[in-house]
């Protein structure tokens, strides 16, 4: 029987009809050998009454050992070219290429392309909705494209990906004659941002390096507030010590205190966020301290399974556009690259346009687009409400620009205004955003304006974190106490003495206008 045709079976949904908390059953995709990829079978064990779901893996890998398989990825000069032969086991201890440049992780493709397309379509879907260790997680259900050779023993994961993708009816039709608007909601996730999805690759193989007695004492980041709580999360459930470089009042106290209460070791720095991230790179240079922000491209390979996400969601097809804002500006690459890779192994024939979105306080990626791609410069980032993305030297540069060329790719800008608006509307339409995906929302609105986006274009936005780490932000602009702002769609409360003809009055005036509206 053939590989897709057996996934497809009956046999391959055990969970939904097994009873988890008594017995388990799990089937295993096993594959002979990479080179042979008909020879895949099915195999099932029974989980014993009362084991946890890592012991059950541990045990399966026991009993059934992994298929022998040429996976494999390695850390090579990113766009080296095919000439290039420098490259690094990814248990080595390195960021930078021999010339001081960017790394990619590289996977075997040729390996990976000994299965088909749907192999791997079906594979990826055969793992969703379940709790198998730990393919529960949306990143380590695609995990031979992630990390291939770590054991899943070393694996810390909190389940992280599998993120909403929500269909955003009523702000596409009300406010953009869309109808077929989405939101990838990245920041419904464990620490509340996509920093998650990166993080449990970094981490793990952290986990890896330490067992493997590597020197490494701790894991460290500069953070405008999301990577930071990411980090600490995931070092503290695995016992790791994290620090943390924050530039010193510009992130949310809600971000602030996530890293406070997973006890890492937090520095406020009287800097901003380029001046933590020139510190921490000093720092890991010369300490026993891993660097964790994108510039380690294993961030990455976790971020980009956001993208496979998308695909899987819509049933592989592929969307029109995705609108990422960006930062430091691993992510818009992260997307590139997930997509790139779906093509490239044969799950979709094409790859979505992309647009990276990006604050004007804050906006060197638009300043360089805007050139033509001329040399770039950084800039010193101005304050900006989208308070995680003002960055002005980002580290990710040469991989954004690659993958808005390699994508007919456009970058567009939000003033603090626009992107408070955008949010203020979407949240008015139910979501609960960021600033950041106010700043992707104005990009849209500004495609949508000039005719580049049309009305039946399938298009995603990613919002990637959770708006309550956001809330002084939407307080201030309700209350309309920002100043230069004019807060157009303020929702304020209205105050009422406790008494029913005064509450009668607000309310028959409150419904007068209203009913004007119909
Ligand atoms: C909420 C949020 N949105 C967007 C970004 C931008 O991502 P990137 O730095 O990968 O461009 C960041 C971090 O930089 C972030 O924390
Ligand atoms: N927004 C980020 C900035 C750092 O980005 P990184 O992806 O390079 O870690 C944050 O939350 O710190």
């Amino acid at each position: 029987m053939a590989a897709s045709s057996l996934l497809q079976s009956p046999h391959f949904s055990p969970y939904f009809n097994s009873k988890p908390k008594t017995r388990r059953t799990h089937f295993y995709v096993k594959a002979s050998s990479a080179s042979d990829p008909s020879n895949i079978t099915i195999t099932s064990t029974s989980g014993a009454r009362g084991c946890n779901i890592r012991d059950e893996a541990r045990r399966h890998n026991l009993t059934n050992p992994q298929p022998d398989h040429n996976f494999s990825a390695k850390y090579v000069p990113f766009n080296g070219g095919p000439s290039c032969t420098e490259s690094y086991s990814l248990d080595e201890i390195v960021y930078r290429s021999q010339s001081g440049g960017l790394l990619d992780v590289q996977h075997d493709i040729s390996a990976l392309k000994a299965f088909s397309g749907s192999y791997w379509r079906n594979l990826f879907d055969s793992r969703i909705g379940k709790t198998t260790w730990p393919y529960g997680s949306g990143v380590w259900s695609k995990k031979e494209w992630v990390l291939p050779q770590i054991s899943s023993d070393d694996i810390v994961s909190a389940f992280e990906g599998n993120s909403n993708l929500f269909w955003a009816e009523r702000y596409g039709k009300q406010f953009l004659d869309m109808n077929d608007l989405w939101v990838k909601h990245c920041g419904i996730s464990h620490t509340g941002s996509f920093k998650d999805l990166g993080m449990t690759v970094l981490v793990s193989q952290v986990n890896r390096l330490r067992k493997m007695n590597k020197p490494l004492v701790g894991v460290g980041c500069a953070s405008t507030g999301d990577t930071s709580a990411a980090l600490s999360a995931y070092c503290a459930a695995a016992g790791i010590p994290s620090i943390v470089f924050l530039p010193a009042n510009k992130i949310s106290m809600a971000q602030l205190v996530q890293p406070i209460a997973n006890g890492a070791f937090v520095l406020s720095v009287d800097t901003d966020f380029d001046g933590c991230m020139q510190l921490i790179r000093e720092i890991t240079a010369e300490l026993p301290i891993y660097l964790a922000n994108s510039l380690n491209s294993l961030r990455l390979e976790g971020q980009k399974t956001a993208a496979i996400e998308i695909l899987q969601q819509f049933d592989w097809e592929v969307p029109d556009w995705v609108i990422v804002p960006g930062g430091n500006l691993g992510n818009i690459y992260a997307f590139y690259k997930g997509f790139y890779m779906c093509k490239e192994l044969g799950l979709v024939d094409r790859i979505p346009r992309l647009v990276c979105a990006q604050a004007a306080n804050a906006n060197p990626l638009y300043l360089h687009y805007k050139s033509g791609w001329k040399d770039f410069k950084s800039i010193k980032a101005n304050n900006t409400f989208a308070s995680a993305i003002q960055i002005g030297d980002p580290v990710s540069i040469d991989r954004a620009v690659y993958a808005l060329k390699n994508s007919n790719g456009i970058v567009e800008e939000a003033t603090e205004e626009e992107l408070m608006d955008a949010m203020a509307q979407a949240d008015s339409t139910g979501m609960f955003i960021c600033p950041h995906t106010g700043v992707a929302l104005t990009a849209l609105i500004k495609l949508r304006n000039s005719g580049v986006i049309k009305p039946t274009d399938r298009t995603v936005v990613v919002s990637t974190a959770h708006g309550l780490k956001f809330t002084q932000s939407k307080i201030e602009y309700h209350s309309s106490e920002i100043k230069d702002m004019a807060c157009r769609f303020a929702n304020p409360p209205v105050s009422v003495k406790a008494d029913f003809g005064s509450v009668m009055d607000v309310l028959k005036k409150y419904l007068l206008s209203k009913e004007s509206k119909y």
